[in-house]
Formats: structure tokens, sequence, C-alpha cells
């Protein structure tokens, strides 16, 4: 995460990187193999709310994003492979730089899938918002400062309102 900050042209303290992603939760996911794929639910789309979420995928194919002007991409399935999701709080912490990915998955007819993606947040009790130093995108600031856990119980409020829930830290 810090080489994406640096990215943006703010050289971020190591102990302001550690507060943000000082948290890690490890999800096993199983997608047993349906006849009828286009009938499971899998995972609906949605934003992951973690700075960043760091994702092992087996060898089956499954997860898809969304690219603007292009629609649903699938992610190619290369085993040992990590994938690496922007989620909302690094879309916060950048003010807006780096954007939440949209993301699903779909089951498969004949394969079972497995996942384990590891989200990497701050604790509830820390403060996020527009790093200091950052730029700001097109002389606004975007988003205000909030406690990471009031964000996540507003995320899990209404975790199907997709992007809206980053409503909740627009200034
Ligand atoms: O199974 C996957 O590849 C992704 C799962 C996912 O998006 C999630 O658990 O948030
Ligand atoms: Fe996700």
């Amino acid at each position: 995460m810090g080489s994406l900050l640096r990215g943006l042209g703010i050289d971020v303290e190591d102990s302001a990187l550690s507060l943000h992603t000082e948290a890690k939760v490890v999800n096993m996911n199983f997608y047993p193999p349906c006849p009828n794929p286009e009938l499971t639910v899998g995972v609906g789309r949605h934003y992951d709310m973690a700075a960043l979420t760091i994702l092992l995928q087996d060898d089956i194919e499954g997860l898809y994003i969304k690219v603007e002007e292009k629609g649903w991409i699938e992610i190619p399935p290369i085993e040992g492979a990590l994938v690496i999701n922007v989620g909302d709080t690094l879309e916060i912490l950048s003010n807006g730089r780096y954007k939440s990915a949209e993301h699903r998955v779909i089951g498969n007819s004949t394969k079972a899938r497995v996942s384990v993606p590891i989200f990497v947040t701050p604790r509830l009790q820390t403060m996020i918002g527009p790093l200091s130093g950052l730029p700001e995108k097109d002389g606004k600031t975007v988003y205000k400062h909030a406690l990471f856990g009031d964000y996540m119980a507003n995320y899990f409020a209404g975790v199907h309102q997709w992007k809206k829930t980053l409503d909740f830290a627009r200034v």
C-alpha cells in the first residue's frame, strides 16, 4: 500500500501505513458446483470495505471485475497468484484517487471453487479520511474523516447499495 500511496506523490510514514493496515480478516469461500450456475448467488456484485484485499484463488474461474466502458472482465485463475483489490478504505484514504473495484463471483457447473481473501483493514477505533499531504482532487476534499468501525457498521447495514455505502464518508 505504501507504493500505491507514494505513487500519488505522498510520503506516508510507516506508522500511518501500519495504522491503516493493522487488522487482517481472513475469509474462506467454497463454491460447490451447480448444473445451473446462473441460478446460484455466488457472490453478488460488491466493493470490499477493506483498504486492500489480498485474494488467493485456485485454478477454477469465477471471479469477474467491472471495468469502465468494458463491462465484466474475468480474472484468469492462476494457481498460486494473488489478486489485489482496492477497497473502499483506500478510496477514502486517497481522497478518491484510487477507486474501489466492483467484483462478483459466478459459480461453476462442474467444478468446485475455493478462494481465500485476506481483508487488510484499520482497526475499528481508527479514524479514516484523506491522508494529509495528498493533493486535492479537482481542488476538492471528497471524503471526510470517520471512525472505521462506524464506516463498517454502515457498510454492513447497506451492503446491497454498492457504491452508495461510500456516501457515508463523503463530504
Ligand atoms: O471468491 C472470490 O474470488 C472473491 C470473493 C469476494 O469477493 C469476497 O469474499 O469479498
Ligand atoms: Fe469481494
